[in-house]
This record gives C-alpha cells, sequence and structure tokens, in this order.
C-alpha cells in the first residue's frame, strides 16, 4: 500500500463488461504509450474493490488493498489528473449483497451485509457499506461540468449506416404517467445563499424536535431548494395508475434511477412493489416483515424471502393474475420491472422503449406498449413529450437526423444528485425546517409520516463555469443553444438569475434560448428531424437522461459518446460512453464466449486524454499518439470493425485487435515524429502479416462458455486467458 508516484494516466479498473473489455484493451495502450514515455496505470474503483478496501480490518494482512478511490477523490481536485474513467456498477442492495457473498466464497472474510443493523457493530457496518452503496464514485470524481457530445465521425458514420428504428404508430397506446402534485416538482421551494454559512435541518413534531441533518456548510452564492414528495399521493397515484394500466390493456412499468437517487429512489421503487401487490401487503404484512421483507429490495428478495410460505406464495400469485400484465426485463425467467430496483434504469429504460416505437417486453415474450410510470414530473415532461412527437411525427430517420450535445451543471455535487446526504423518509408528521447558523429559517415543509423530504443545491462556481463553458462550446459550433430551465419551476428560476446576467455581460444572450423541458424537448426534436443541430444545457439529471436519450435514437447506443469532464481545478476526467457497464454482455461471454461490448467510447477517451496530456505536460509524442487513436477509430468505422451482437460474429477482442493495426499503421504513416513511426513500421507490419492467424486464435473459442473466476471480481489469470486468446497477438504487443 506504498505510495508511488501517479502514473500520467489513470485508466480505471471497474466492474461487468466495461472490465472484462479493458483486460484486453489496457495491454495494448499501455505498449503504446510506452513509447511515447506515458505510464498508464490503474485505480480500482469496482465494487468488489470499494467493499475490499472499505474493510481492511476484516481481511487478512495479503489481501488488503488501497482506496483508490479516496485517492482519485484527492487527485481530481488537481491540476496533474488525466483520469480515463470506465463505467463502473452503482450497486443496489441486491447487487450489493451478491458481491458480498461472492467475495466471502472466495476467502475474503468481509461482514454481511446487515439489512435490519440492531446492535453498535452492525450500525457501524452498515454505515461502512453504506457509502459503497449507488452511486458512491461518480460524485467523488466528476469534479467539473460535463460536455458530452458524439465526435463528428461517429455521427457521420450513423447517418450513413442507420440503425434499425422501431415504428410509431399515431394509436399507440403507449404514454408516460407522473403524478399531478404533492411530488418533489410541485413542492419545490429554492433561495440563493447571499453569505457562507452553515445550516442544519430539522423535524419538529408533537413529540419534541429531531436534527435530521446537522454541520451543512455552503458558500455564499449557493443555490439551495427543499422539498418533498407525499407518500399518500404517490400511493393514490400508482394505485390508480395500476387500474387505468389494466382498463387500457398494455403493460405496467416503472422507471426510476435507484442506482444513483440512492435514498429516495428505492424508497419510490418500495412504495410501486408495495401498490401493485396491495392486496398480499394488507393481509400478509405482519408475516412477511417477521421474514424480512424489505419491498425496497424488490419483487426478488421478496419472492426469496416468502420462498417457505406456501399461503403468500399463491396469494401473490393470485394477485398478480389480477394485475395489468408488467414490463419485463427476462420474460424467459419471469424477471419483472419490479425484481430488482436496478433493472430499470431511467436514463437506458426510456429511450431503449422510445427506440423501439414504444413497445416494451411483456410476459409472454411478446412486444406491447406500455404505460411509463415516472412518479415525479420534474423531467417526466422529456419523456412524455418525446413520445407525443413521435406519435404525431413518426419516428427519427438516423439517416437525415442532425445532434442533440450536451453541456451538464454536474461539478461538485450539483443538485438532486447530490441530494442524498440530505434526504429522509420522515418517520413522523410534523415540520422539516432547514435552518441557518444565523437562525434564519431558509426552508420549511409540513409533511406526514412516510413521506420523501430532500434538499439538493448547486454551487455558484460550477455554476459560472456550466455558463462559460456554454458559451464557449455554442461559439465553437454556432448550434442553437438552449437552456432547458423552466421559470416557473423554484430551482430553475434561481440558475435562471445567474444564467442571464452572464450572458449578458459577455453580448451573448442573443445566441441562447431559455425553455422548460417540455419545450426544450418539441424545439430539440425539431431541430435534429430538419437535419441541424443544438446544444442542450442542462442540469446534472437531464445531463443523464438526455445523454442517453438523444444517443440511442441518433447512434443506436449511448457507448459512443465522447464525455469529457474539464474539472475545475485544471485537470482532465475523459468518461467512456455515457451508459452503463452492460450487465448482459457479461451473460453472454460466459455462456457463449461472445462479448459484444464496443470500445469506442474508451477509443474516443483515450484519444482525448493524450491530447491533454500533450498539452499539459507539453510531450508532442503524446498529441502524436492522440492523432492516431483518432485515425484509427476512424478506420475502425470505415470498416465497420466494431463488434457484432451475435456469437459468431467477430466481438471485442477483434475491434480491439483492428485498433492496435489502425493506430501502429497512422503512427507509421505520419511524419511529426520519426522514433515513433520507425518504432511501429514494424509492429504495423507484423499485425497485418498475421492477420489471418490472429482473428482464428482470437475467435476460436466462442460458442463454448468462459471462465473468468468470478463475477464481480475476477480471476486475473482466467480473464487474461479468456479475453487474450491469441498468442500471435500477444508476441507483437508484448
Ligand atoms: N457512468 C457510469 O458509471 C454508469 C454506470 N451505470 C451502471 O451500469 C449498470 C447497468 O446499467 P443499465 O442502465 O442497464 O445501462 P447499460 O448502459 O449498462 O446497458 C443498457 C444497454 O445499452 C447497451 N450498451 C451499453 N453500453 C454498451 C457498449 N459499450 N457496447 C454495446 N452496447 C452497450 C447494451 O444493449 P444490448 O444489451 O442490447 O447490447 C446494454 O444492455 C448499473 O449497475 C448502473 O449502475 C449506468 C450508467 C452509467
Ligand atoms: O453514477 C451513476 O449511477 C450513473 C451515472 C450515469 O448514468 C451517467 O453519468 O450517465
Ligand atoms: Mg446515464
Amino acid at each position: 500500500m506504498a505510495n508511488t508516484p501517479n502514473p500520467d494516466i489513470i485508466y480505471t479498473k471497474v466492474d461487468e463488461a466495461p472490465e472484462l473489455a479493458s483486460a484486453s484493451l489496457l495491454p495494448i495502450i499501455q505498449r503504446f504509450a510506452k513509447a511515447a514515455g506515458v505510464s498508464v496505470g490503474t485505480k480500482d474503483i469496482s465494487l468488489a474493490g470499494r467493499i475490499l478496501a472499505t474493510f481492511p480490518d476484516h481481511l487478512k494482512e495479503d489481501q488488503r488493498i488501497a482506496d483508490d478511490l479516496a485517492e482519485l477523490g484527492k487527485l481530481v481536485k488537481t491540476p496533474d489528473a488525466n483520469v480515463i474513467k470506465l463505467p463502473n456498477i452503482s450497486a443496489s442492495v441486491p447487487q450489493l449483497v451478491e458481491a458480498v457473498r461472492e467475495l466471502q466464497s472466495k476467502g475474503f472474510a468481509v461482514p454481511d451485509y446487515p439489512e435490519t443493523p440492531d446492535t453498535d457493530a452492525e450500525k457501524e457496518i452498515r454505515a461502512r457499506y453504506d457509502t459503497i452503496k449507488g452511486s458512491a464514485v461518480n460524485p467523488v470524481l466528476r469534479e467539473g461540468n460535463s460536455d458530452r457530445r458524439a465526435a463528428a465521425a461517429v455521427k457521420k458514420f450513423a447517418q450513413n449506416n442507420p440503425h434499425r428504428m422501431g415504428d410509431w404508430s399515431a394509436d399507440s397506446k403507449t404514454r408516460v404517467a407522473a403524478m399531478s402534485g404533492n411530488d418533489f416538482f410541485s413542492n419545490e421551494v429554492s433561495a440563493t445563499l447571499p453569505n457562507e454559512t452553515d445550516a442544519k435541518i430539522i423535524l419538529e413534531t408533537a413529540n419534541g424536535e429531531t436534527v435530521l441533518k446537522d454541520g451543512l456548510s455552503y458558500p455564499a452564492g449557493t443555490v439551495v431548494d427543499a422539498t418533498f414528495m407525499s407518500a399518500a399521493a404517490l400511493d393514490a397515484f400508482l394505485t390508480d395508475e395500476i387500474e387505468k394500466t389494466k382498463a387500457e390493456g398494455v403493460l405496467y412499468s416503472l422507471h426510476m434511477k435507484a442506482t444513483m437517487m440512492k435514498v429516495s429512489d428505492p424508497i419510490i421503487f418500495g412504495h410501486a412493489v408495495k401498490t401493485f401487490l396491495a392486496p398480499v401487503f394488507e393481509k400478509y404484512w405482519t408475516e412477511m416483515d417477521a421474514l424480512g421483507v424489505n419491498p425496497n429490495q424488490g419483487l426478488g428478495a421478496l419472492m426469496d424471502k416468502v420462498e417457505g410460505n406456501a399461503e403468500i406464495k399463491a396469494a401473490i400469485e393470485a394477485c398478480m393474475a389480477e394485475r395489468p400484465p408488467m414490463y419485463m426485463v427476462d420474460s424467459d425467467k419471469g424477471i419483472t420491472n419490479l425484481h430488482v430496483p436496478s433493472d430499470v434504469i431511467i436514463d437506458a429504460s426510456m429511450p431503449a422503449l422510445i427506440r423501439a416505437g414504444g413497445k416494451g417486453w411483456g410476459p409472454d415474450g411478446k412486444e406491447a406498449d406500455a404505460v411509463c410510470v415516472i412518479p415525479d414530473n420534474s423531467y417526466a415532461p422529456v419523456y412524455d413529450e418525446a413520445i407525443n412527437f413521435f406519435k404525431a411525427n413518426g419516428k427519427l430517420d438516423p439517416a437525415t437526423a442532425g445532434t442533440v450535445q450536451n453541456l451538464g451543471l454536474m461539478a461538485q455535487k450539483a443538485e438532486e444528485y447530490g441530494s442524498h446526504p440530505t434526504t429522509f423518509e420522515i418517520p413522523e408528521a410534523g415540520t422539516v425546517k432547514m435552518i441557518l447558523d444565523d437562525g434564519t429559517v431558509l426552508h420549511s415543509h409540513d409533511v406526514q409520516a412516510g413521506d420523501i423530504w430532500r434538499s439538493a443545491s448547486a454551487r455558484k462556481a460550477p455554476i459560472e463555469d456550466w455558463v462559460n463553458l456554454a458559451i464557449e462550446r455554442q461559439k465553437a459550433t454556432g448550434f442553437r443553444a438552449i437552456f432547458w430551465l423552466d421559470a416557473s419551476r423554484a430551482h430553475d428560476a434561481e440558475l435562471i438569475k445567474y444564467v442571464t446576467p452572464i450572458l449578458e455581460a459577455k453580448g451573448v444572450a442573443d445566441k441562447f434560448e431559455i425553455m422548460a423541458p417540455r419545450e426544450a424537448t418539441r424545439a430539440s426534436l425539431e431541430t435534429i428531424t430538419k437535419g441541424e443541430n443544438t446544444i442542450a444545457i442542462t442540469g446534472n439529471v437531464l445531463r443523464d437522461y438526455l445523454t442517453d436519450l438523444f444517443p440511442i435514437l441518433e447512434l443506436a447506443t449511448s457507448a459512443k459518446m465522447l464525455s469529457i469532464v474539464k474539472l475545475m481545478q485544471g485537470g482532465g476526467l475523459f468518461e467512456t460512453g455515457a451508459g452503463g457497464s452492460a450487465p448482459k454482455h457479461v451473460q453472454q461471454l460466459h455462456g457463449e464466449n461472445h462479448l459484444r461490448w464496443d470500445s469506442l467510447g474508451e477509443f474516443c477517451a483515450l484519444g482525448e486524454s493524450f491530447k491533454f496530456l500533450a498539452d499539459a505536460k507539453g510531450n508532442a509524442k503524446a498529441r502524436v499518439l492522440g492523432d492516431a487513436v483518432e485515425a484509427a477509430t476512424q478506420s475502425i468505422l470505415d470498416d465497420n470493425r466494431s463488434p457484432g451482437r451475435k456469437v459468431g460474429l467477430p466481438d471485442n477482442r477483434d475491434s480491439h485487435y483492428w485498433f492496435a493495426r489502425y493506430w501502429a499503421e497512422a503512427l507509421a504513416a505520419q511524419t511529426d515524429d520519426t522514433d515513433l513511426a520507425t518504432e511501429f513500421a514494424p509492429l504495423a507490419k507484423a499485425l497485418a502479416k498475421d492477420e489471418a492467424k490472429i482473428i482464428e486464435e482470437l475467435d476460436a473459442g466462442q460458442g463454448t462458455p468462459a471462465d473468468t473466476g468470478g463475477y464481480y471480481l475476477n480471476h486475473a489469470d482466467k480473464l487474461a486467458s479468456v479475453m487474450r486468446p491469441s498468442a500471435t497477438l500477444n508476441a507483437i504487443i508484448g
């Protein structure tokens, strides 16, 4: 665990499909980087790594690992940061429990996850696990705002090779259902703090006062919001939508972000489970409670807990038979939308449904229209409007559509995505107050037991940085630029008070529009339908939602996105793609040794990282490497070398061979650096000469199961032998 100097570039060690891909790609990157004197090292932010790093006191000396996330968290606050960040698991409780089980089975004595901690020791363990749960990594690393867009070559490729889109018909019954009031959207209040201040949050009830949170501290200029969702209104809404969905004869679906919104959304998910199975919960709650059922963890965990009770199981079956058919995660295996809170994640799930023409998979394994329940109305209008647009105008044509780029306010845990420490499920009716250190009551809400209250904030420096980045991007592109802000929403109105004066002071107010999310969705879809382009300048949640929505419509996937985070202290964070870690791809690799993960996001991030390094460290060779990465990425697209979806087709490993070859060829061909040209010419030649042999070796194993020695924690040697099966390629790479 000794402190060694950081490598020039840090490539994160993650989970699932991107981690499998890294086993093949990273050795290639390291070999090429070395030629420019650039070291590329790893830091472990995987779920398994996070668990091990959090419980050193439970492990043997030789099993302990450093807390890489803590180190990275410090590094991103320095100008030296140059981090390539791959997607990692934001763990729901079922995922966390599985990972713990796997580690224990491998001889790591990490403690069980205490679902209902009683003793102080259990509470302490639970508190440590809570730091690992949900989106525990991204908010730590994201010390800058987000610039996500498709690289020009990627967009052009999508236009020239349009993907299949599901047809939309005007009479599609698919619709979005959101609450009409008493949700986070309608209860929001917001204020901008004139001075630096400490604050606390208290709950006053008939029985006295409880401090929910103390020791909050905000710099001057922070926009501080408070809001709550009424549990009674939520239940009434869900109950009503279940009935309506049944009457409409379509699938019932719920779309949440239980991973990132790790406190509020699992509770809302739990309400959805409870209302769907309302008769069962009413009749059997005492027994279910005794069995340890927690609805927030989903129907899957619930079924496990009641496994031994035939009466409850029969009641569940009878209830499900009366309910509308559910949108399925895996109809073959009977996994429903409500099984696991992290299976259906709104940013990816809604765009996939829209791309499919408004269709989801039903229990019968057939596609059908669906009611999409998105309880809170803050951002639901985006999907509602997109669906209305496609019903009226038919599907988008990726061959002619322009693009929607995104500039997102993300730095320093901006907005809802930083609200977890200040989110509470209210234990008892009363009044929640946020009180500043001078005694001012900044915000106050009357609440009932079970309501979900939360406060979110956005700081001045990140807001100003975001507006300035938007000005830069608009100037660089000339695109239509829209701030997606709703003047009638409390939080957005405070942001507009920042945005307008900056635009005016810089004399660019006429280049920007400000529109509420619904209007901005329509304007953006109209713009790209005409083949024109636009920049969506959004808050943190819409940053996340839109950088899956538009790429999935325009490019078929968000995996190919360029995601740059210009860190506020001068460093660079280069995220790969805009999506997640694709669990289905791991299943396919383990089952039939085919990895359909596309590393195009990694290629884009790598090019940017080298170029950033060139500027930051004055390393001209790094620029040559970066330019050659771009040329190689272009060749991958031009020659169609991306992985195929089905077993037997070229996969992720083949695409890495081609990437190495094109990269070496571009280096050999360039004239800016003769050393690099001389070094890579023979490598390029060897890769070309042995093409047939390498491809044969890479593909030989496809069609049979592959053992990587684990799911959350792979065995390094087994993983390498699966992901680097070509001895010929390995010898050339060295
Ligand atoms: N930045 C981050 O760290 C993020 C992490 N996550 C985490 O990822 C996990 C899965 O999330 P989920 O919402 O299912 O989203 P994913 O983006 O992982 O998956 C959705 C689908 O998108 C397609 N896809 C995504 N990336 C690629 C790629 N590189 N190549 C090819 N296809 C791709 C796959 O489609 P198909 O199966 O049809 O091939 C995949 O099933 C969760 O644990 C979540 O917490 C999620 C988002 C961002
Ligand atoms: O951190 C997470 O949980 C998800 C992040 C995400 O979806 C994104 O950044 O697009
Ligand atoms: Mg996302």
